[in-house]
């Protein structure tokens, strides 16, 4: 067993588990979908196609409402000019500016690894005022590969100082991508489990779960002692 000497780096997932930002990415789709005289989706339906990044969305658009798959690549650019500026919808999940904030004066280095673009990213996280938290951010167009390609999360953790070979940190995220990213760095991957993932957990790799942000700090105690 290695324990952390030092507070280990702690790297995030943002949609669906930092923020809720389901609604606000479902208004910037059907904006785009009425530009295009397609019929709009459901707020559940557009959640279900989150977290492969804005590219793979979009090609479960077109595959849903049966569109031709020639104007996937317009809609995404109209999509794009969008998606920065759609903040109103988008909430903090509860108890996550506290835990960001203890576990930072605990000295954990924090990054976010996420497949959202890396300009929506910031500007979301500037939105609710948490940018300067985080020592690295990767976003889902900062590197070629994205989740669950182990090389953005490798690429945060390396932005943290973690070691390259074996990096004694956490990765807590929501989905079927985060999950499989941990495995494939290989890091203990905590998830949250109302974000939005498609999987029931037990099916899916993890160190522990939690339903709720207070109890995240304990879960990151243990699983630096038994990374
Ligand atoms: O933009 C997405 O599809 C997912 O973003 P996430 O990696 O922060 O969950
Ligand atoms: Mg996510």
């Amino acid at each position: 067993m290695n324990v952390c000497m030092a507070p280990c780096p702690v790297v995030f997932d943002l949609d669906g588990t930092l923020i809720d930002s389901a609604p606000d990415i479902h208004a910037c789709v059907n904006a785009v979908l009425r530009e295009f005289h397609v019929p709009p989706l459901t707020l559940d339906q557009v959640r279900s196609f989150i977290g492969g990044g804005v590219e793979l969305l979009w090609k479960k658009i077109v595959a849903a409402t049966h569109t031709d798959p020639g104007k996937q690549q317009d809609m995404l650019a109209a999509f794009m000019a969008r998606y920065h500026t759609a903040t109103s919808l988008t909430r903090l999940f509860p108890n996550v500016e506290e835990t960001l904030g203890i576990l930072a004066d605990r000295g954990h280095p924090l990054g976010i690894c996420t497949n959202k673009p890396l300009r929506p990213t910031e500007a979301i996280l500037d939105h609710f005022g948490i940018r300067a938290l985080f020592g690295h951010i990767i976003g889902g167009d900062s590197l070629a590969e994205k989740k669950p390609d182990p090389a953005p999360l490798r690429a945060a953790l390396a932005g943290l100082g973690a070691h390259p070979e074996a990096p004694q940190a956490v990765f807590v995220g929501d989905s079927e991508f985060d999950a499989a990213c941990a495995a494939a760095v290989p890091v203990p991957f905590v998830i949250y489990s109302h974000g939005y993932r498609q999987t029931p957990i037990d099916q899916l790799p993890h160190l522990a779960a939690f339903d709720d942000f207070t109890a995240l700090l304990g879960l990151i105690e243990t699983a630096s002692v038994s990374a």
